[in-house]
């Protein structure tokens, strides 16, 4: 059953919803599809939308337009592009009333596999009229926002290696032989982790922040995350053979219970990390500097409650929410 309606499928009288379509044309699958998304604009105008598509022409674009959203009071920001329109869109729409709406068009899509946002955008445009307003929290590092996750360690030295260089241009295969070749040769990183009173003394392959579950659209770190539950999930993937390293991504491919024996998993409100050597962060995919190495100053992640208004399907993944609808 539909738990809540948008605005424009409310009863005649109510006020049309406004939306801006924040559109990345370089994103993966957009240029395939360019002629269909004008179409579903053209849709959702004839459901009673107020809708008007902008197509970003760098990166950086999608913040802007998002910030003109907000002060514009739109009901609904749509990012049609990847997890990195997404995270560049959510910057601006936190703890604001204008709701993230997702038409996916990029390589992996995260955010739309994760709450079940169908991939073909037809089916995704059919969420925004139909599907539920829910409130989320998003994760916060060095003052940037995040919906999914952050990364530190090997994923780190992946998206930092892969960005701006030809290989990105291979999608999905590009990201899997950078990460092949990172994940057999990476070392280990001595790290300190306070989460409240608790504090984890680690040699780590990888450190994962998930305010989500999913991670590259195949494995899930952060398994127990609720996205809405006041609570960042930590897992930190202690450091392995080779050989065992690829037992343990076979688990965690598999999402086999086992795969609990490979790290050491916390929640928690604020978590502050020190690593002995700056470590690269990727946030959302994209790649942010490297880890404090002060323990006076350390790199210091939190959760904003309830910060984000989402448009997702009318039925979502229950162990992913522990709230009910708006
Ligand atoms: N017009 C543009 N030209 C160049 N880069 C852009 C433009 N618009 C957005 N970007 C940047 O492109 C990057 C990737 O975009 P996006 O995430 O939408 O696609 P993707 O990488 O194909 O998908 P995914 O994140 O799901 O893998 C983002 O960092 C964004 O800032």
């Amino acid at each position: 059953m539909q738990e809540t309606t948008n605005k424009a499928n409310s009863s005649p009288g109510q006020q049309r919803t406004k939306a801006i379509l924040i559109a990345n044309p370089t994103s993966g699958s957009y240029i395939f599809h360019e002629h269909q998304i004008k179409h579903i604009v053209s849709g959702l105008k004839k459901q009673g939308w107020q809708a008007e598509l902008k197509l970003t022409q760098a990166g950086g674009d999608a913040k802007r337009l998002a910030r003109e959203a907000v002060q514009q009071n739109m009901d609904v920001v749509i990012a049609i592009g990847g997890d990195g329109t997404i995270h560049e869109v959510i910057q601006e729409l936190a703890g604001s009333e204008t709701a993230l709406g997702v038409l996916p068009s990029g390589t992996v899509n995260v955010w739309a596999r994760e709450v079940g946002i169908p991939l073909d955008l037809n089916g995704a445009s059919n969420v925004l009229l139909n599907g539920q307003t829910r409130r989320i929290d998003l994760g916060k590092i060095q003052g940037r926002y995040f919906l999914l996750m952050v990364g530190m360690g090997v994923d780190g030295e992946v998206t930092q290696a892969v960005e701006k260089k030809p290989v990105k241009r291979l999608g999905v295969i590009g990201y899997l032989l950078v990460a092949a070749w990172w994940g057999a040769r990476y070392p280990a990183f001595r790290t300190t982790i306070s989460l409240g009173e608790r504090e984890i003394k680690a040699n780590a392959l990888q450190v994962i922040i998930g305010n989500t579950q999913l991670y590259g659209g195949a494995l899930k770190y952060t398994w127990q995350a609720k996205c809405d539950d006041g609570l960042l999930d930590l897992c930190v993937v202690r450091r392995q053979s080779l050989l065992r390293r690829g037992a343990m991504l076979i688990d965690f491919l598999l999402r086999h219970p086992k795969r609990h024996q490979w790290v050491r998993y916390e929640t928690g409100e604020t978590i502050k990390i020190t690593t002995h050597e700056p470590v690269a962060i990727q946030v959302d995919g994209e790649p942010l500097g490297h880890t404090s190495t002060s323990e006076a100053e350390p790199t210091l992640l939190s959760v904003e409650p309830q910060a984000l208004k989402v448009i997702v399907p009318a039925t979502v993944p229950k162990d992913l929410f522990s709230r009910q609808p708006l």
